[in-house]
């Protein structure tokens, strides 16, 4: 009889991830792994996976065990580690409390982009302190086809590219990955949304993402585009003095992203577990054998 892994699926306003708890960090998870259980045919599918380890047993997090307990060793579907998953964090967090090892109320989670913070609310909604963004100098532009727009560059752990456009539509199918010019702001690749006016603070975006293509949300990307329309409208928190809140739909749902005038960003959205199971050991060996 083959060995079996245990997993479950998850998703944050349908951005889906497959969920590995694996405590001491004793499996093996290549890119080719990573790939093969994101596959939407071929394997569980996801737009990422969310390897659930304790900070103690990984050597990217060690340094953090004192302040949170898990790390969230997060892959896109490709198998590329990315630093920082806003929409995993929280279902990173609903498996924690799924699986007995969190109440509700606050927790902290070891990401490669630091330590966050995280808020189980009563009513089901995580909330996570995603830190301050950062905005790099110099414009960018970015291409669909015969448009392109002036984005803003915004790091929120990961690099995102934010275009105002007139209609979503206008982004295209989203197979392939919108060039963003100048190719060398982005080293190692960037996250780029999309995003229309919907009302006073009030925006929706599709985004493309690093290592995953086109995704129904993007947490992080949704803070860069709440942080990039409030300097837009002139309502940078560091400059009113007072907290921003921006609604962003995405195709897969709503999240609400408070900008405090320390810079510090919260982000609010539901967070859904679907499903456990187990993955066949061998299978998952031959994936990537
Ligand atoms: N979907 C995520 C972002 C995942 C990482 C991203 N693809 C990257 O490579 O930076 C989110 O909810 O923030």
């Amino acid at each position: 009889m083959s060995t079996r892994i245990a997993f479950l699926k998850g998703h944050g306003t349908e951005n889906d991830f497959v969920i590995v708890p694996d405590p001491e960090n004793a499996l093996d998870l290549p890119p080719a792994a990573v790939a093969a259980l994101c596959d939407r045919r071929a394997g569980i599918g996801g737009d990422g996976v969310l390897h659930v380890v304790r900070s103690a047993a990984h050597p990217e997090a060690q340094g953090m065990a004192a302040e949170a307990e898990w790390f969230m060793d997060y892959h896109n579907g490709d198998g590329s580690v990315a630093e920082m998953c806003g929409n995993g964090v929280r279902v990173f967090a609903r498996y924690l409390q799924h699986a007995g090892h969190v109440a509700e109320g606050d927790l902290t989670i070891a990401t490669r982009a630091g330590v966050k913070t995280v808020h189980i609310a009563k009513d089901g909604d995580i909330t996570v302190g995603m830190g301050r963004a950062r905005l790099p100098e110099g414009d960018v532009t970015v291409t669909v086809s015969e448009r392109s727009w002036p984005a803003r560059n915004v790091n929120m752990g990961n690099p995102h590219a934010v275009a105002f456009v007139a209609d979503l539509a206008h982004a295209g199918d989203l197979y392939t990955a919108p060039p963003v010019s100048p190719a060398a702001t982005y080293p190692d690749g960037v996250n780029v949304e999309f995003v229309v006016d919907r009302g006073p603070r009030h925006v929706a975006m599709r985004v493309h993402e690093r290592g995953s293509g086109e995704t129904r949300s993007c947490g992080t990307g949704a803070c860069a585009v709440a942080v990039a329309t409030a300097r837009r409208d002139g309502a940078d928190p560091a400059v009113t003095g007072t907290p921003a809140t921006y609604t962003v739909d995405v195709p897969g749902g709503r999240l609400v992203i408070t900008e405090r005038p320390d810079g510090e960003i919260e982000m609010t959205g539901p967070a859904v577990i679907v499903a456990e199971g187990e993955i066949d050991a061998e299978w998952l060996a031959h994936a990537f054998g």
